[in-house]
């Protein structure tokens, strides 16, 4: 089921939470909606759904107006955040909700109902807790069956609202990866909401990124990261120092009236010396964490006081370390991306500091 999204505006009394927005997913793709919180993501959804009326604009469904359909006639299963399985119901009868309660004329008979039951409990491999009750089962396992629940009744889109939020990082971790398969092999068309930027480029394949209402970006996990349209994603999407006013000045002797300029820089770009040269600025650190794989320093810069922070590989730092809590060291700026905050859109990206000196240059003078 592919859908497009046209001009749509959604309103709670006062307040836009969906500003005219135009967004088409192809059919089978596996979308996440990604942005802060209150950003409008559930609204979206709820809309896709039919589960909330919209103001303006119009939803297809494969090419028909869906927007006057009801939440029954869009055929579309949903997870929630928080497990909706009935608590004094089994979970062979959780599963079996939809298909009982459909009309008699359309409902499969006993049989049929229990072979596609187990089919979907085999399915989710948990076709050993059929005779158990949701409160007999982990948080992991009662998604896997909301999610058994929401397939029983073939929908063609599959809606799900941050389905991990609420688990912790391994059995996430694990079902993130479970979703995926799940999803190659039934390609249904699928879109979940996450606030949670590592979890929408790990599992999708589009990502919508939104915020105050709005898209910001469309594009595919690469394009998104790599390609940001403007400094609310670059900055939504990893970690990342951000320098502007004097900071910028200072850094970049060339640079003049800074007031419209943010700089921005990913912790990895930033390369620590023991010694000065021309392009670093001395810093004192401030702490040095080393669990994992990545070694994260905080460190203060002498000459704004500003904190920042700077990642290097464990493997890196052994040969480059050890550093020390107080020592002096000189950070030189890699990739530093600007972005001019009037018209919020990119004005240099991923240059080495050279040339960025000049493209800020020309850009302020
Ligand atoms: N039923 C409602 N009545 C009034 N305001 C609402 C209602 N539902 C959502 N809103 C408001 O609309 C805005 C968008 O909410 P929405 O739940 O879509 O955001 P979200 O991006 O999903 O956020 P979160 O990640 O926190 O769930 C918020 O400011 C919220 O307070």
């Amino acid at each position: 089921m592919g859908i497009k999204i046209r001009n749509v505006t959604k309103a709670f009394g006062t307040y836009t939470a969906i500003q005219d927005i135009n967004l088409q997913i192809q059919k089978g793709d596996f979308v996440a909606l990604l942005g802060p919180s209150g950003s409008g993501k559930t609204t979206l959804l709820r809309l896709i759904a039919g589960l909330e009326n919209l103001d303006a604009g119009k939803i297809f469904f494969n090419g028909i107006d869906y927007t006057a359909k009801t939440v029954k006639e869009r055929k579309v299963g949903f997870v929630f955040q928080h497990y909706a399985l009935f608590k004094h119901m089994t979970i062979f009868e959780n599963v079996a909700f939809g298909l009982k309660v459909k009309p008699r004329k359309i409902r499969p008979t006993k049989k049929e109902i229990k072979e596609k039951v187990m089919e979907l409990l085999k399915f989710v491999q948990l076709e050993h807790l059929a005779d158990r009750y949701p409160a007999q089962l982990s948080g992991g396992q009662r998604q896997r069956i909301a999610l058994a629940r929401a397939l029983a009744v073939e929908p063609e889109v599959l809606l799900l609202d941050e389905p991990f939020g609420a688990l912790d990082a391994k059995v996430r971790q694990e079902l993130r990866r479970w979703l995926r398969e799940i999803h190659q092999k039934l390609n249904i068309t699928t879109i979940f909401v996450t606030h949670d930027q590592e979890e929408a480029l790990e599992m999708a394949d589009t990502v919508v990124i939104m915020n105050h209402g709005k898209i910001e970006q469309i594009g595919s996990p690469e394009e998104v990261y790599e390609k940001p349209a403007n400094a609310f994603v670059y900055s939504f999407l990893g970690k990342v120092n951000e320098f502007k006013g004097e900071s910028l000045v200072t850094n970049f002797p060339h640079v003049k009236g800074t007031e419209e300029a943010v700089g921005y820089i990913r912790p990895h770009e930033i390369v620590l010396h023991q010694q000065s040269n021309e392009n670093s600025i001395p810093a004192v650190v401030i702490h040095i964490n080393k669990a994992g794989s990545t070694v994260r320093f905080e460190l203060k810069r002498l000459d704004t006081d500003e904190l920042f922070e700077v990642e290097m590989t464990s493997d890196h730092y052994k040969k480059q370390g050890p550093f020390h809590k107080g020592e002096i060291l000189y950070a030189e700026f890699k990739n530093i991306v600007l972005f001019d905050r009037k018209t919020n859109s990119i004005q240099t990206e991923k240059n080495v500091q050279g040339e960025v000196v000049s493209a800020i240059s020309s850009y302020m003078s």
